[in-house]
Parts: structure tokens; sequence; C-alpha cells
């Protein structure tokens, strides 16, 4: 393999003053505002917000999820029949009610609307789940290269509860040994990059089955550069 060959392959595996930079600025962001508070995981930079949004707003997506979501895929199209348990779809980006949480999620970050894949919807049963998965983009997969030109590696994560859930349905970060419970409502924001810019081991994480009531989440992650 040719030297040029192996850089293109490692762009999103290393160290990388973009992507350092695009933490700093979100940490900086999130660390000022009042509302926003620090998990405590000295290895992950983890942030929540209660009453991000309203209880019209959660049932308005809860709606459409159910409308639409479908057995969920992993992001390699591997079908993987107890993986991803779950039922997902992309929500409609020009549907006012998604517009308004996707403009929301980036006020709140500072991240630019360009940055950031669709928002997805996702609803878990009893027993559903996602198992352990890093949102970043492992380097040596066979999607990389089209991921590295269409935004590139994937930095935060942002994931609202958009329902309470009776037991189970917690999201494990298991390195960093704590777990989130669903509340409705809440926002989850993590960056999936280490303060070098390189993919953070310590963001693994997995949804753990849920075991009464239905859970549902949107997520929206964003890329180091604009996306598509
Ligand atoms: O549902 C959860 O708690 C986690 C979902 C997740 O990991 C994802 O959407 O990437
Ligand atoms: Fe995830």
């Amino acid at each position: 393999m040719s030297q040029n060959m192996s850089e293109d392959r490692d762009d999103g595996g290393t160290a990388s003053p973009l992507r350092a930079g695009i933490g700093e600025d979100v940490r900086k962001r999130l660390d000022r505002n009042p509302m926003v508070h620090r998990i405590d995981a000295p290895q992950l930079e983890i942030y929540g917000r209660q009453d991000f949004l309203s209880a019209e707003e959660t049932a308005g997506l809860r709606a459409m999820i159910d409308a639409d979501a479908k057995p969920s895929t992993l992001f390699s199209g591997s079908a993987n029949a107890d993986y991803r348990t779950s039922h997902s779809c992309n929500l409609n980006p020009w549907d006012k009610l998604v517009l308004a949480v996707s403009d929301r999620i980036c006020a709140l970050t500072g991240l630019p609307a360009r940055h950031g894949e669709t928002l997805q919807g996702q609803r878990y049963a009893p027993g559903q789940e996602y198992k352990v998965h890093c949102d970043y983009f492992p380097v040596t997969a066979s999607y990389w290269p089209q991921m590295r030109t269409s935004g590139g590696q994937r930095t935060w994560t942002a994931m609202i509860y958009l329902s309470p859930v009776e037991a189970g349905g917690e999201t494990h970060f298991p390195q960093c040994e704590f777990m989130v419970p669903p509340v409705e409502g809440m926002i989850l924001i993590w960056n999936n990059m280490d303060r070098d810019g390189a993919p953070n081991r310590f963001s693994l994480h997995a949804a753990r089955p849920v075991e009464r009531g239905t859970k549902y989440v949107v997520t929206k992650w964003f890329r180091e550069r604009p996306w598509g």
C-alpha cells in the first residue's frame, strides 16, 4: 500500500486539529450553559439537559416514529438479527417539528445544521435493545471511504428521550461505568472524539433492553465536515 493510501484510510482514526477544535467549541458552549449539566465521566465529554422538549413535542415525534418505523438496520447494512432489535426511521427533514428540534439542537451545541445527519427516530419494545457500539466510523470499515467523502468522521451525538420507560432501556457506557435512565424530554450529548480529535473508545455505549414500557428516542449524529 502506498503512503498516500494509508493516509487516506487513517484520516478518521487519528488525532485531528479539526475534530479537536469542534470538541473544544462545543465543550465551551455547553460548559457555560446553566441549564446543562456535565456528567461526571473523566474520560468522556457527556452532558445532559432536562426539559429540552415539551410533552407536546415528544408526543409529536413519537407519532411520527410510529407511522414510519421499520426494523432497524446497522450502519454497515448488515442483517444482524439480535444486535439492534429496535424499529427506526429517518424523520422527514422538512417537517416543521423536525426542523424546530434540529435547529434547537444546533443552537444548544453551536454545531452547524449542515454538519448534522437526518434526525433518526427509534422505538424499543420490551426486550429490544441496541448492543454495545461506537457512533464513530471505524476507518477499517468497507463503507469508510464513502463516509470520508460525505462529511467524514462523526463527532458529537445528540440524543433525546421521548418517553418515560417503566424499567430498563438505560443508555449504558460500560467503559465509563455509568448509565443514563431515560427521562422524557431530556437530551444527552456526547463527544465521540477525545481531546486530540481521535476516536474515543470511552464513548462505547449500548441501549439496554427495555423491561417494561416502550422507549422512544431521536438521535442526531454530527459530522466533522458538511454532510452529504
Ligand atoms: O437508545 C439509546 O439509548 C442509544 C441509541 C444509540 O446508541 C444511537 O442511536 O446511536
Ligand atoms: Fe449509538
